[in-house]
């Protein structure tokens, strides 16, 4: 079976010699990879280019056996909904003038061409999976709590039914119990819609909870390890 995503011999400078080199790794449909490294290592722009938010310096990307960089501008828009991007200071994807209830229903509507106040009630049950009350998208982004604008931005971003989510540190700047919270989310809300995913973070306990294979990125190193030989690598890290 032809995997979902297939990055082949990534490289990646800035004219200052590479960032990374020679990243090589598949992901299947329904998987979640970690990438995990330093601060620096270059996961946030490795994570960009994955979706074609980023051009390469060498190597290719296929999303479905199409490669990411030869696509049309059409038909990259075309392919938005199913590869989406969740940061980790999600205030930043909402506009700050936009009540939530038409900054999250703002991609769908777009996409499919309808007005925003009739996609939002089609959100109604996503909303509930993740945990927020309607009358919650009346408020402004300022409004809310970290965790709860993280919450609002997985409506935005699974009302499109993504095929892939790129998450880049999505539970950093979140407290420990909110962190879990969102992970657990995340977590039934991939299986649920079987999406994808390539999880960024420098935290090693949260890639051994969501991921199933950890791709890390050293200096100017790559390797791909199953959950217990990364154990056992961020075990000798912590020493
Ligand atoms: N647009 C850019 N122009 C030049 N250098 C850049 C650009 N974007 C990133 N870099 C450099 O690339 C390197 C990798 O940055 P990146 O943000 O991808 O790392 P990271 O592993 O995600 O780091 P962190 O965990 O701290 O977020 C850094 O040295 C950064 O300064």
């Amino acid at each position: 079976m032809q995997p979902l995503l297939s990055a082949e011999c990534l490289s990646k400078n800035y004219g200052h010699g590479d960032i990374f080199r020679d990243v090589s790794f598949t992901v299947d449909a329904g998987e979640t990879i970690g990438l995990f490294g330093m601060s620096g290592s270059g996961k946030s722009t490795l994570g960009r280019c994955l979706i074609g938010l980023e051009r390469l310096s060498d190597g290719r990307v296929l999303f479905e056996g199409a490669e990411v960089s030869k696509l049309s501008e059409r038909r990259l828009r075309e392919l938005r909904p199913a590869m989406q991007m969740l940061f980790q200071h999600p205030e930043m994807s909402m506009d700050p003038r936009m009540r939530l209830c038409d900054s999250v229903a703002e991609p769908l509507a777009y996409h499919e061409g309808r007005e925003r106040s009739d996609v939002f009630s089609d959100l109604l049950p996503l909303i509930a999976a993740v945990g927020l009350r309607p009358d919650q998208f009346s408020c402004y982004p300022n409004q809310l709590s970290g965790g709860e604008i993280q919450r609002a931005m997985m409506v935005k971003i699974y009302s499109l039914s993504p095929k892939l989510i790129i998450a880049d540190e999505p539970t950093s700047m979140l407290d420990m119990s909110v962190q879990a919270q969102i992970l657990g989310l995340m977590k039934n809300l991939q299986k649920k819609n079987n999406t994808a995913c390539v999880f960024i973070s420098h935290d090693p306990q949260v890639m051994l909870a969501m991921c199933d294979r950890i791709g890390v990125l050293g200096e100017k190193t790559f390797r791909v390890m199953n959950a217990g030989e990364f154990a056992g690598y961020a075990a000798d890290l912590s020493v």
